[in-house]
C-alpha cells in the first residue's frame, strides 16, 4: 500500500519551490485544442496525474502532445483532423475535463463529452456551462451517459452567471473566442487561473478583456494559432506549505509564490500572529510559538479558497480558542475533520461550520485521504502531531502536488513515502517491464 508516515514535532525551516498551477494548465491544455495553426507551447507545467489525464483526454481527440517533462514543457499540435468524443474512461478520472466542451465546439461546432458526476466534495453539476453553450446557440442533449452539444456556428451572447463558477467562466470564455460576434459574461470568477487562460488565449489571438473583474468580454475572430505560455505558479500548493510552516513555528521561504494571489489566506495568517514577510524572491512565513484562534469563510476569488480549507483547519485546530470555518462553496467539504478525529481532533460540525476550540494535541494514527486537499491537510496535522501518523489513499495526493514529502524533507520534517508495489500485481508488472 502507498503511504505517507511522518513523525510529528520538526520545525520547517529553509526554502521551498513551488510548481506550476494545476488549476491554470488544465483548461488552459483544453485551451490549446482551439489552434487551427502552429504549436503551443507550455513551460513551468507541474507533474502531475491530472495532467497526465488532461493530456491522455486530449490526445484521444487527435491532438499531438509531447510532455518534456525534464524541461517542465508541454508542446501541442492541434492541427491535424481532430475527434469530438471525450470519453467516460477520462472524464471518470477527472471532472475537470469538462472544460474541453467549450473548445471542441467552437471548434468543431460538435462535443461530446461523458458528464462528470460529483465527487467526495460536493454533487458539483454543469448546468451554468451548459446554459452558457446554449444562449450561444447550441442544442445540448443528454443521452448514454453523455452531453452531446452541436450548433450550426456559435454565436456572441450575454450571459449571467447564477454563481461565479471557475469551470463554467473558463468553458464558456473558450467558446467565445471563435463564435460570431461578442460575448459578454457577467458574474464571472476571478480566479488568477482565469486571467491566466485569457492571457494564453488572447496571445494565440483570441480578443478577450475584462478578466480578473466581474465581467469578461469576448469579441469572436475567426480563428486562433498556437502561443507560447509559462504557467502561473500554484497559489494552491503554495498556501499548503504557507500554513506548514507556521503550523511548526517554522521559518519558510515559499520561493517565487505571488503574495497578491494569496492576499485572503495571508490576510488570516497575520490575525493568528504567524509573520508574513513578501520579499524579492518569495513570500517568507514565520510561525509563532502560540497562533491564535480566528473564523474564515470559503468565498469565490478573491475570498478565502476553498481549496485552502482543510490546510487551515489543521492550523485552526491548533490555535488558542475558538476558531470556525464556513465552507460556502462545497456542500461536503469537511471529511478531513472525521478522519482528524481518530488523531484526537476535537470540533463540532454544526451546517456548513466547523467549531474547533483549540489547541489541540493531536495523536499520530492512521488516517485516509479522501480528496486531494484533504490529503495534504492529513500530511500537515502529521507534522505537529505526537508520534507516528500515516495517510494512506495517496492517489488523491499525486493529482495535485508533486514531490509533497521529498519539499517537506528538504525543509525538515521527519517524513518518508513507501511505494509498496507488492500488493498491486499490475503496478508491479509495469514497473518490471520499463
Ligand atoms: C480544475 C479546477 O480549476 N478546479 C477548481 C475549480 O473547480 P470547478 O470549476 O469545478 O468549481 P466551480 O467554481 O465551478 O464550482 C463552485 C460551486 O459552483 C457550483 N456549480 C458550478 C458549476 C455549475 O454549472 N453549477 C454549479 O452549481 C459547484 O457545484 C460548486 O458548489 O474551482 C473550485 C472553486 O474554487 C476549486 O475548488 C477547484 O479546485
Ligand atoms: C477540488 C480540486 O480540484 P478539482 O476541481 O479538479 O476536483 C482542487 O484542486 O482542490
Amino acid at each position: 500500500m502507498k503511504k505517507i508516515i511522518v513523525r510529528g514535532g520538526h520545525k520547517l525551516q529553509g526554502n521551498v519551490e513551488i510548481e506550476g498551477a494545476k488549476n491554470a494548465v488544465l483548461p488552459i491544455l483544453a485551451a490549446s485544442i482551439l489552434p487551427s495553426r502552429g504549436k503551443t507551447v507550455l513551460t513551468n507545467v507541474p507533474i502531475l496525474s491530472d495532467v497526465y489525464t488532461m493530456n491522455n483526454v486530449i490526445r484521444f481527440l487527435n491532438v499531438d502532445v509531447d510532455f518534456n517533462e525534464s524541461n517542465k514543457q508541454i508542446t501541442v499540435d492541434a492541427t491535424g483532423n481532430l475527434s469530438y468524443e471525450a470519453p467516460f474512461k477520462y472524464v471518470s478520472q477527472m471532472r475537470a475535463s469538462i472544460v474541453v466542451l467549450g473548445p471542441l465546439l467552437a471548434r468543431l461546432k460538435h462535443a461530446k463529452v461523458a458528464m462528470p458526476g460529483g465527487c467526495a466534495i460536493g454533487t458539483r453539476p454543469i448546468d451554468l456551462h451548459l446554459k452558457g453553450m446554449e444562449a450561444m446557440g447550441a442544442k445540448i442533449e443528454k443521452h448514454d451517459g453523455y452531453i452531446e452539444a452541436t450548433t450550426s456556428g456559435l454565436v456572441g451572447a450575454n450571459i449571467y452567471l447564477d454563481f461565479p463558477s471557475v469551470g463554467a467562466t473558463q468553458n464558456i470564455m473558450m467558446a467565445a473566442t471563435l463564435a460570431q460576434g461578442t460575448t459578454v459574461i457577467e458574474n464571472v470568477a476571478r480566479e488568477p487561473e482565469i486571467v491566466d487562460l485569457a492571457n494564453v488565449l488572447n496571445q494565440m489571438g483570441a480578443k478577450v478583456t475584462g478578466a480578473g473583474t466581474e465581467t469578461i468580454r469576448i469579441v469572436g475572430v475567426p480563428s486562433l494559432h498556437g502561443a507560447e505560455h509559462a504557467i502561473i505558479q500554484d497559489r494552491i500548493e503554495a498556501g499548503t506549505f504557507m500554513v506548514a510552516a507556521a503550523l511548526t513555528q517554522g521559518n519558510v521561504l515559499i520561493k517565487d509564490a505571488i503574495a497578491e494571489h494569496n492576499k485572503p489566506l495571508i490576510s488570516k495568517l497575520e490575525e493568528m500572529d504567524v509573520v508574513i514577510q513578501d520579499e524579492e524572491d518569495g513570500i517568507r512565513v514565520i510561525g509563532p510559538k502560540v497562533l491564535q484562534a480566528t473564523s474564515v469563510k470559503t468565498m469565490p476569488h478573491p475570498g478565502f479558497p476553498t481549496d485552502l480549507q482543510p490546510q487551515m483547519t489543521v492550523l485552526q485546530l491548533m490555535a488558542d480558542g475558538t476558531s470556525v470555518m464556513t465552507e460556502t462553496v462545497f456542500e461536503n467539504r469537511f471529511m478531513h475533520l472525521e478522519e482528524l478525529r481518530r488523531m484526537n481532533a476535537n470540533f463540532k460540525i454544526e451546517g456548513d461550520s466547523a467549531i474547533m476550540e483549540g489547541p489541540n494535541q493531536l495523536t499520530g494514527a492512521e488516517v485516509a485521504a479522501s480528496d486531494l486537499r484533504a490529503a495534504a491537510a492529513l500530511v500537515l496535522a502529521g507534522l505537529v502531531a505526537k508520534n507516528i501518523t500515516q495517510v494512506t489513499n495517496l492517489k488523491y495526493l499525486d493529482r495535485g502536488y508533486y514531490q509533497f514529502n521529498e519539499k517537506l524533507a528538504g525543509l525538515g520534517a521527519s517524513i518518508k513515502r513507501i511505494d509498496d508495489l507488492s500488493d498491486n500485481p499490475l503496478e508491479l508488472k509495469k514497473k518490471t517491464e520499463n
